[in-house]
C-alpha cells in the first residue's frame, strides 16, 4: 500500500540537521529513520542512554545517515542547551526540531497525585516550550529559518477525561504553536503541529493500556477508516512540514486520525442503522412528505 512507503523525494532533507526529542522510541524513532533516508543529519535525545545508543546504531545500520544521540531530560534547560551545542559541534547548525517526547497516564484524575500532574505538564508542556525557546533564540541570533513540529493529540482540542494533565499540557503546546508562529513569523521561524490518532508503539499501548484494558476496547471500531496508523503515514507528513516543501504553511495542526475525532457528529448515532431500517425510515419520510402535512 502506498501508505506505508516513503513520500518526499530521495534527498528531499539533504543538508538538514533536524533534533528529535524522544527519538529513541515509537513514533519518534520513526520520523528519524525517515528523515535520515531523506538525507538530513539527525540528533536523537531522551532519558535513557542505553535505548538512544540502540537507536542510534540501528538507524545508522539501516539507512546510512548521520545520526548521533544526546541523553536529555527535557524538564532540563542545562541539558537541552547541551543537546543543541552537540548537534552544532557535530553538524554546524540545527534546522528543525520536533518535540515528540511525552509522559501520559490513563487514571481518574482524582486518583493522581500532585506530581503525577506535574510530571506529564512538566514532561509536556515544560520541555517542548524549554526546547522551543532554546532554539528560538539561536535560530534569532543565527538568522536562521528553523522549523519545529509539535507532536500533540486530538484531545488538545477537543479535551477529555482520564487524561486529564496530558489533555492541559498538549492543549498549551498547541496554542503556544499557534502564538510563535505569529510571533517569530518575521524571523523566518515556522511552527506547525501534528494531532496523531491511535498508532501503535510500545510506550502508548502496553504503558498507557494494560492488556486487560485494551481487549475490552476495541480502537478499530470507533474509526471510521477502521484501521490504527501507520508509522510511515505520520513520518510522512512530518517530513513534510519540517521541510520547506511546506515553507508558507504555519501555525498549522493537522489532524492524521482515521476519522477517529469525528465521532463527535451530532447525527453520528445513526451508524447503528441496517440497510433495511433505512429503507422503511426512506419510505416513511417520503410518505410523510407525499402527505402535504406542513409544520405547526
Ligand atoms: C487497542 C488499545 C490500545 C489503545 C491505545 C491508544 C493510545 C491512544 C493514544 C492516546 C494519546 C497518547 C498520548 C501519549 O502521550 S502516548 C505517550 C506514552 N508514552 C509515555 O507515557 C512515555 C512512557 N512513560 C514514562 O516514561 C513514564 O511513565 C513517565 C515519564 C510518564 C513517568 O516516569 P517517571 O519515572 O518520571 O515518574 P514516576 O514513575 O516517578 O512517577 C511520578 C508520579 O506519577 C505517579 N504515577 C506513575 N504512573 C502512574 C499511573 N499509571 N497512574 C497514576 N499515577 C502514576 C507516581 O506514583 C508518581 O507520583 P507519587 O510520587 O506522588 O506517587
Ligand atoms: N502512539 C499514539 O497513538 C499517539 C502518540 N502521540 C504522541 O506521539 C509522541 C510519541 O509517542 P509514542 O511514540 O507513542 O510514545 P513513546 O513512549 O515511545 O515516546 C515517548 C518518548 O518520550 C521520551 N521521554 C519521556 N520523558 C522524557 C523526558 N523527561 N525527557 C526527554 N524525553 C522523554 C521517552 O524516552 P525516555 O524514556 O528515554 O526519556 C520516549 O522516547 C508523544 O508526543 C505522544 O503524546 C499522540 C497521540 C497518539
Amino acid at each position: 500500500m502506498a501508505y506505508n512507503e516513503g513520500m518526499l523525494r530521495d534527498g528531499a532533507l539533504e543538508n538538514r540537521t533536524i533534533i528529535v526529542t524522544g527519538g529513541g522510541t515509537g513514533l519518534g524513532k520513526s520520523m528519524a529513520a525517515y528523515f535520515l533516508r531523506l538525507g538530513a543529519n539527525v540528533v536523537i535525545c531522551s532519558r535513557k542512554e542505553d535505548i538512544l545508543e540502540k537507536t542510534a546504531s540501528e538507524l545508522r545500520q539501516s539507512t546510512g545517515g548521520k545520526i548521533i544521540y544526546v541523553p536529555c531530560d527535557v524538564r532540563k534547560t542545562e541539558q537541552i542547551e547541551n543537546v543543541i551545542a552537540k548537534a552544532v559541534e557535530a553538524f554546524g547548525q540545527v534546522d528543525g526540531l520536533v518535540n515528540n517526547s511525552a509522559g501520559n497516564f490513563i487514571s481518574p484524575t482524582e486518583r493522581l497525585s500532585y506530581k503525577a500532574v506535574d510530571t506529564v505538564v512538566d514532561i509536556v508542556l515544560r520541555g517542548t516550550y524549554y526546547f522551543t525557546l532554546a532554539l528560538g533564540k539561536y535560530w534569532i541570533e543565527n538568522h536562521i529559518k528553523g522549523s519545529v513540529l509539535n507532536i500533540v493529540t486530538t484531545y488538545a482540542t477537543t479535551g477529555s477525561g482520564w487524561v486529564v494533565p496530558s489533555a492541559m499540557a498538549k492543549a498549551g503546546v498547541l496554542t503556544m504553536t499557534k502564538s510563535l508562529a505569529f510571533e517569530w513569523g518575521r524571523h523566518g521561524i515556522r511552527l506547525n503541529a501534528i494531532a496523531p490518532g491511535p498508532f501503535p508503539t510500545k510506550g502508548a499501548w502496553d504503558r498507557l493500556f494494560p492488556e486487560e484494558l485494551a481487549a475490552k476496547f476495541a480502537f478499530e471500531n470507533r474509526i471510521p477508516l477502521a484501521r490504527t496508523g501507520e508509522h510511515q503515514e505520520l513520518a510522512n507528513l512530518a517530513a513534510y512540514l519540517i521541510s520547506d516543501f511546506s515553507a508558507y504553511m504555519t501555525g498549522e495542526v493537522i489532524t492524521l486520525d482515521g476519522g477517529e475525532v469525528l465521532a463527535g457528529g451530532q447525527f453520528n448515532f445513526l451508524k447503528e442503522i441496517t440497510d433495511n431500517q433505512w429503507d422503511a425510515i426512506e419510505e416513511q419520510i417520503k410518505s410523510a412528505t407525499r402527505g402535504g402535512k406542513s409544520p405547526e
